[in-house]
């Protein structure tokens, strides 16, 4: 989707999304981050900043309920700790409107991107500070925003700590970095961790100066591309996957890495030599 300042205009879209969806067969949609809303300015998100029990999210909780779909509502404006500062917030809503998990990013982008934006979450944005996994009709997911993207140590805790077996990577990646990164960090964070990723993503221009890269895309545990959106320029839309859980044991069976992992993650398992010039 291409998500404006108009929150009105979002929701239509997020609706017609949600009804593609549920008539597609589908048991969950995953949306991107901002979906609710992408400023002009950073700060433009805190005029619109609420609790996760606030009116907005309790319209796209209505709009679950309504189309029998459980929602990955991929970054949304969560009221934080003063008047400067929001929460970026991944919220899973079941079927029934209930709100099941939230997550809120880690990893926020205060970034002078090369030949695009400079973007500082973290004038605006104040980063979470716990590892979310939450089971769901698919499997257990692993909840992550954009940025996280690029951690593959959250991965990893997701995995072995959490037993995630679907890492969800909702984003509003920029063009310069979609267009080197995008689709070969998420193959990787499919293949090394083993797991399904999902990555929902923003796309097509949202304001002046303000565009992202769109390419929303599902991968299987093998790295194989299994859906994606070619042409986020043209519109909204869904791509379409089946999540095969028995197929992913295989896949984890056939190349152990679980247990043949050393313990690197904990720094002091094994000592660090560097021979210097
Ligand atoms: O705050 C908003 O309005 C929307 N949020 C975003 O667009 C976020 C934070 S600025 N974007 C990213 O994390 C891009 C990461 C990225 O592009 C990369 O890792 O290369």
């Amino acid at each position: 989707m291409c998500a404006t300042d108009d929150v009105e205009a979002n929701f239509r879209t997020c609706e017609k999304l949600a009804t593609l969806a549920s008539d597609a067969g589908c048991a969950m949609l995953f949306l991107p981050e901002c979906f609710a809303f992408i400023g002009r300015k950073g700060e433009d998100a805190l005029a619109i900043m609420e609790p996760l029990d606030g009116p907005l999210m309790t319209r796209y909780r209505d709009l679950a309920r309504a189309k029998n779909i459980w929602l990955s509502l991929g970054g949304f404006p969560e009221l934080g700790p003063d008047a400067g500062h929001r929460l970026n917030a991944h919220v899973l809503v079941d079927a029934d409107g209930e709100i099941r998990a939230s997550y809120r990013k880690i990893h926020l982008f205060d970034v002078d991107v090369p030949n695009g934006p400079l973007l500082m979450e973290s004038k605006t944005a104040s980063p979470g500070s716990e590892i979310v996994a939450a089971d769901s009709p698919i499997g257990r997911l692993g909840m992550m925003i954009c940025y996280d993207l690029r951690f593959p140590e959250l991965f990893s805790a997701l995995r072995y700590e959490c037993g995630a077996r679907v890492m969800l990577v909702p984003s509003a990646f920029t063009r310069p970095t979609g267009a080197a990164h995008w689709e070969v960090l998420l193959r990787a964070r499919a293949i090394e961790t083993q797991s399904y990723v999902i990555a929902a993503a923003q796309c097509g221009v949202h304001s002046e100066g303000r565009a992202s890269y769109g390419h929303s895309i599902i991968v299987d545990p093998w790295g194989e591309v299994i859906a994606k959106l070619d042409d986020p320029d043209e519109g909204v839309g869904i791509a379409v996957a089946k999540i095969d859980l028995r197929g992913l044991e295989e896949t984890r069976a056939k190349i152990p890495i679980e247990t043949h992992r050393r313990g690197l993650g904990d720094r002091t398992a094994f000592p660090v030599t560097i021979a210097e010039m």
